[in-house]
C-alpha cells in the first residue's frame, strides 16, 4: 500500500551466498528504515498539532477534562443530533467507512505477500515472476488502491461535514432563537466566548468524531490481523512482545516528557496577545496618530513579541532534550527489537516456522518470508501506534465534546428561562457567588395591550441581582412624550431592557404594546451587513419592505427628512453593498437609525442618546417628525448637565421619569427649571442590595409616596436600608 513496507534487512552472511544480493538488501534495509522514521516522525509531529489543539479545548472553568461518565452522557447527548437516524446521511457515510475500512486492511495483507514475491524474483534475477508480479499485478491493482485510499480520505471529511452542518444548524437554531444571543452573553454568564464554540469548536468536535471512529476500528482490526499472521511466521509471541514494548516505551515516554500541550497552550496565548496589540492598532489608528502614539505602540508590541521569542527558545531546548530520548526508544531500540524478532527463525531452528527459518528453505525463500513478515511488522507496528494516539485523540476528543455539549446545555437552559451567573459579592466576603434563576423565580407578568405602558410594582434588578429600584409604577400612554433622567449606572438603560424582555422580570406587572410596536434607538446604532437600503429597512428584508408599501421613492422621502438623500449618490445607491459602520460617521449613523425609526413607525420609540452626534435643528427636525408620525417618545439623557438642554428637551417632552442613583425615582409633568432642580427626595444610604429570589413584593420602603398613576404625578423612594 501507500508506504513500501520492509524491516531493515541485516541476515547472516551465511544466508546469502552472493554479494550482490548482500547490496540489493541492504539498499532495501536502509530505504526501510527511512521509511521507518518518516512514519515515526510523522506520528510525533501529529501528537504535536494534537497537543496544540488540545489546548483550544481547555475548559476556562477549570473543569476536569476525561474520558469518564460525563464524556459519555455528553456524547450520549451530542450523537442523536449529528446522526438523527439510521435512513440518514450520516449513518449510510458510516457504512460506507466501514467497508472502506475492511477493503484497506485487506489489501494491506495483500501488499505485503505481494512485496515478499516481487523481492524473492529479484534475489532469484527471475525476470519473468518480477514483471508479472510488479508491473502487470501491480499495475492492476495500483488502482483499486488508489480509489481505496482516497475514497478513505473523501468519506471522513464527508462524513466530519455532514456533522458539522446538522450540529451547526442545530446551534444556529437555539442561539439566534428569540434573543438567546443576547441572554446567554449579558445574562447567564456560563459561556464566554460564544462565538468560537459555534465556529470552531464545533468544527474541531465534528472533525474529531468522522476521525475517531476510523482512527479506533481501523487499529483494532489491524492489530488482530497482523499479529496473527505475524505470529503464524514468527512465532505467537514475537507479536505480543513488541505490542507491549510499544505500550511500555509509550507509557515511559509519556512520563518522562515535558508538559508539551501546555507549553503550546500558552504560546497560542502569547500569540493571541502579539495578534491583538496589532489588531488594537487598525481599531485606533485614527486615535493613535493623533496622538502620535507610534513609538508608544511599537514598545506594547514589540514588548509582546519579545514574550513569543522568550517562550519558543525555551520549548526548542525541551524539545531537544526529549526528541533524543523519542529516537533512542521509540524508533532505534523499537527498530532492533524488530531485528531480533525476525531473524530469530533463522538463527535459533527451535523457532523456525513454515514461514520463516525452514533449515531446508533457500536463502531466496528466507528472503522472501523476511520481506513479507517485516510487512506485517510494521502495519503491526503502525496499528499500535495509532491506538496510543487515539487514546490521547480521545481525551482531546473529550474536551471538545466537553465544550459542545456545554454550549447546548446552556442554550436549553436559557430557551427555557434558566440563568446561571458567577458573580463578585459585594454584601459578603464571599469572592464569587453562583446563583441560578429558575422560570419559578421569575413571578413578574406581562401584559399585552396597545397604546400604553404600566410599570406596576416592577424591581429593577441587573443580572448580578443588583436592585437598582425596588418597585417601579409609572403609565406613560400614547402621546406622552417622556425624558428619562438621572445619574449614569442609575438604571436609565436597564429599565429598557426589562421593557424589551432583555432582562427577566423578577416581580410586578409591565403592561405593553407587542414587541413590534416598541422601537429601541441606540446611541451606536448597529449598522447590519447588506445594502444601502437594508440599513433603513433593518431588520425587514426587501421583500417586507415592498410589502409594507416601502419602494425606493417612499424610502428617499425617510431619508429626506433626516438629510440623508445625498448618501444615495455618494455611496453607490439603494443596491450599494459597503462596511456601513466605517463608511458613515457618527451621525450619519444616528441620522440612518432614525429614518429606522421613521419606516418602522412604532407606536412607542425608547430614544436612547440617539441624537448626540446630529445638529440640533436636524434634531428637532427629527422630533418633530416623530410627532407627526404618532411615534411616542421615550428619551433617555445621560448627559450631565440636564439643565443646559432644557430647553431642546421641553419642547418635546412633556413628562419626566427621574431616577436619583439611589433607587428613588419620581415620575410627574416636566417643567421648567425642573431639570436644573435637584432630585425631590433626600438621598439616603444606596439601596443597591441583592435581590433574593421572592423577597421583591416584601415592601419595606418607608420614604417616599407610592406612584401615583392616576394623578398621572407619582414620586417613589425604595431606599430599603
Ligand atoms: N449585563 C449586565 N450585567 C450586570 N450588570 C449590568 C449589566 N448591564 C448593566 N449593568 C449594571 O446595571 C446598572 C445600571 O446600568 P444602566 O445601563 O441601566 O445605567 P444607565 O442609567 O443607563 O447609565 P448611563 O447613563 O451611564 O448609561 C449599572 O450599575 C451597570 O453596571
Amino acid at each position: 500500500m501507500g508506504q513500501v513496507m520492509s524491516l531493515p534487512t541485516e541476515i547472516s552472511s551465511k544466508t546469502l551466498n552472493s554479494s550482490k544480493k548482500r547490496s540489493v538488501l541492504l539498499v532495501g534495509g536502509v530505504f526501510a528504515v527511512y521509511l521507518i522514521k518518516q512514519y515515526v516522525e510523522q506520528e510525533r509531529k501529529k501528537q504535536v498539532s494534537h497537543a496544540a489543539n488540545a489546548q483550544e479545548t481547555k475548559n476556562r472553568r477549570q473543569k476536569r477534562i476525561g474520558v469518564d461518565s460525563r464524556f459519555l452522557t455528553q456524547i450520549k447527548k451530542l450523537l442523536p443530533i449529528c446522526i438523527p437516524g439510521i435512513a440518514s446521511k450520516e449513518a449510510t457515510l458510516l457504512v460506507t467507512l466501514a467497508m472502506v475500512l475492511i477493503a484497506r486492511t485487506w489489501l494491506d495483507i495483500w501488499f505485503s505477500g505481494f512485496n515478499g514475491h516481487v523481492v524473492k524474483a529479484i534475489v532469484s534475477r527471475d525476470r519473468k515472476t518480477f514483471i508479472a508480479r510488479a508491473v502487470v499485478e501491480f499495475g492492476f491493482m495500483m488502482w483499486p488502491m488508489s480509489v481505496i485510499n482516497n475514497s478513505l480520505k473523501l468519506t471522513i471529511s464527508a462524513l466530519a461535514l455532514a456533522f458539522r452542518t446538522r450540529l451547526t444548524r442545530y446551534a444556529n437554531e437555539q442561539y439566534l432563537k428569540d434573543i438567546t444571543f443576547y441572554k446567554i452573553s449579558n445574562i447567564d454568564n456560563r459561556i464566554q466566548n460564544a462565538d468560537q464554540l459555534l465556529t470552531q469548536d464545533i468544527d474541531k468536535f465534528a472533525e474529531n468524531l468522522s476521525h475517531l471512529y476510523s482512527d479506533i476500528a481501523k487499529p483494532i482490526v489491524d492489530m488482530v490481523l497482523f499479529a496473527y499472521k505475524l505470529g503464524e511466521a514468527i512465532g505467537r509471541e514475537a507479536p505480543i512482545f513488541m505490542i507491549a514494548y510499544f505500550m511500555v516505551s509509550g507509557a515511559l515516554l509519556r512520563a518522562i516528557s515535558p508538559p508539551f500541550g501546555k507549553f503550546t497552550a500558552i504560546e497560542q496565548k502569547l500569540e493571541g496577545d502579539f495578534r491583538f496589540t496589532h489588531s488594537r492598532i487598525i481599531t485606533h489608528s485614527e486615535e493613535i496618530a493623533f496622538y502620535g502614539g507610534g513609538e508608544r505602540e511599537k514598545t506594547v508590541v514589540n514588548g509582546s513579541f519579545d514574550k513569543i521569542v522568550r517562550h519558543v527558545k525555551k520549548i526548542y531546548r525541551l524539545r531537544f532534550a526529549n526528541g533524543i530520548f523519542d529516537s533512542v526508544l521509540v524508533k532505534y531500540c523499537a527498530t532492533m527489537t524488530a531485528y531480533y524478532l525476525l531473524a530469530r527463525p533463522v538463527f535459533d531452528p527451535k523457532y523456525a516456522t513454515e514461514f520463516m527459518g525452514k533449515l531446508d528453505a533457500d536463502p531466496t525463500k528466507i528472503m522472501e518470508d523476511y520481506s513479507r513478515n517485516s510487512g506485517y511488522l510494521v502495519n503491526l507496528s503502525q496499528a499500535v501506534g495509532r491506538l496510543i494516539l487515539a487514546g490521547r485523540d480521545l481525551t482531546r476528543f473529550a474536551g471538545y465534546t466537553s465544550r459542545v455539549a456545554e454550549l447546548f446545555d446552556v442554550l436549553e437552559d436559557v430557551n427555557k428561562g434558566r440563568y446561571e451567573r458567577t458573580m463578585i459579592s459585594k454584601d459578603s466576603n464571599e469572592a464569587n457567588i453562583s446563583q441560578s434563576v429558575t422560570p419559578n423565580d421569575l413571578k413578574g407578568k406581562i401584559i399585552t395591550e396597545d397604546g400604553v405602558i404600566i410599570f406596576d410594582k416592577v424591581p429593577i434588578v441587573t443580572p448580578n441581582k443588583d436592585v437598582l429600584v425596588k418597585e417601579l409604577s409609572f403609565k406613560v400612554e400614547k402621546g406622552m412624550n417622556c425624558l428619562i433622567s438621572g445619574p449614569n449606572g442609575c438604571g436609565k438603560s436597564s429599565l429598557f431592557r426589562i421593557l424589551g424582555d432583555l432582562w427577566p422580570l423578577f416581580d410586578g406587572t409591565v403592561t405593553k404594546p407587542p414587541a413590534s410596536a416598541l422601537f429601541y434607538v441606540p446611541q451606536k446604532p448597529y449598522l447590519a451587513l447588506g445594502t444601502f437600503r437594508d440599513q433603513i429597512i433593518y431588520p425587514d428584508t426587501k421583500n417586507q419592505a415592498r410589502s409594507k408599501g416601502f419602494n425606493d421613492d417612499k424610502l428617499l422621502e425617510l431619508l429626506k427628512v433626516v438629510h440623508l438623500e445625498y448618501l444615495i449618490v455618494r455611496d453607490g445607491g439603494w443596491d450599494a453593498v459597503q462596511d456601513w459602520a466605517d463608511v458613515l460617521s457618527g451621525g450619519e449613523k444616528q441620522r440612518v437609525a432614525m429614518a429606522r425609526l421613521f419606516y418602522h413607525r412604532p407606536q412607542f420609540a425608547i430614544l436612547d442618546e440617539c441624537t448626540s452626534a446630529v445638529s440640533v435643528d436636524v434634531e428637532g427636525i427629527m422630533y418633530t417628525h416623530a410627532q407627526t408620525l404618532g411615534i411616542t417618545l421615550f428619551t433617555v439623557s445621560h448627559r450631565h448637565s440636564l439643565c443646559k438642554y432644557e430647553q431642546s428637551f421641553l419642547k418635546y417632552h412633556e413628562w419626566l421619569l427621574r431616577f436619583d442613583g439611589e433607587g428613588h425615582y419620581e415620575f410627574r409633568k416636566l417643567e421648567e427649571g425642573d431639570l436644573a432642580t435637584p432630585f425631590a427626595f433626600s438621598h439616603g444610604k444606596s439601596s443597591k442590595k441583592k435581590f433574593e429570589i421572592g423577597q421583591g413584593d416584601e415592601g419595606d420602603d418607608d420614604e417616599g409616596e407610592e406612584a401615583d398613576n392616576e394623578k398621572n404625578s407619582s414620586s417613589s423612594s425604595n431606599n430599603s436600608d
